[in-house]
């Protein structure tokens, strides 16, 4: 398992301080992220791997200062952004997994037969000539979700992954990501989706204010609100 570590993070934008007195040790397979709307989870999730760095002390994966090895560290940690749209770069869906691989060094018949792979596992085995754009929304999501993981990351951070998927393919996604052999991060605000995670963050205004079992850090983030 891969060990994602902050010590004494903190990040500002300009003036504004959006994430302060982080310290982590993230080593367990799954972990959520929750919080409410604008308290620092996408920042925080950003951060592991090296898309916002801190302004204050530092992040490592694995060894590896996010600020000084932000390549090698994307090389270990996929991300996928909670809109598609802003991952999706081919005209169809088959096209757009294989771009992943690009730079895999695969041969083509490897590169078809992990493609394939990956349709089937995401539930796109149908669309794979399918033009990008005509996807729904949560074929979408599925389709940034199948490019990141066809190139099996060691971590896998998801931000807001099933919030435009339907009940079947947020159970398809939740069941994908119990069967994941890497680390997943994962902010959320579908809380059934972190039952059986090993541990859960809650992030009020900057700050980690939980971390324990899904349980206790979900009825702390309730008490947030209540
Ligand atoms: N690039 C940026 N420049 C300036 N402020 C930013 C930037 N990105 C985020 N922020 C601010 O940082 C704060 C935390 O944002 P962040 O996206 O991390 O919150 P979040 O907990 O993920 O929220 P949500 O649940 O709504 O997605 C917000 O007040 C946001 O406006």
């Amino acid at each position: 398992m891969s060990e994602i570590v902050f010590e004494n993070v903190g990040h500002s934008f300009g003036e504004r301080t959006v994430l302060q007195q982080i310290n982590l040790r993230l080593s367990e397979q799954r972990i959520g992220i929750v919080g409410a709307n604008g308290s620092g989870k996408s920042t925080l999730a950003r951060m592991i791997n090296g898309l916002v760095v801190p302004t204050e002390g530092r992040v490592q994966v694995n060894g590896l200062d996010t600020a000084k090895k932000g390549r090698d560290v994307r090389k270990q940690v996929g991300f996928v952004f909670t809109d598609p749209n802003h991952q999706i770069v081919m005209p169809t869906v088959a096209e757009d997994i294989e771009f992943s691989l690009r730079r895999s060094g695969l041969g083509k018949a490897e590169r078809a037969a992990k493609v394939a792979s990956v349709l089937e596992r995401y539930g796109l085995a149908g669309h794979a000539d399918h033009p990008t754009h005509q996807l729904s929304g949560g074929q979408k999501q599925l389709l940034a979700l199948a490019a990141i993981m066809v190139t099996e990351p060691n971590v896998l951070v998801a931000d807001e992954p099933t919030t435009l998927l339907d009940l079947r393919n947020s159970r398809l996604i939740s069941s994908v990501f119990e069967s994941l052999d890497q680390q997943l991060i994962v902010v959320t605000h579908q809380l059934d989706l972190l039952e059986s995670f090993e541990r859960v963050l809650v992030v009020d205004q900057g700050r980690v204010v939980a971390d324990g079992s899904p349980a206790d850090s979900i009825d702390h983030y309730r008490s947030l609100v209540s």
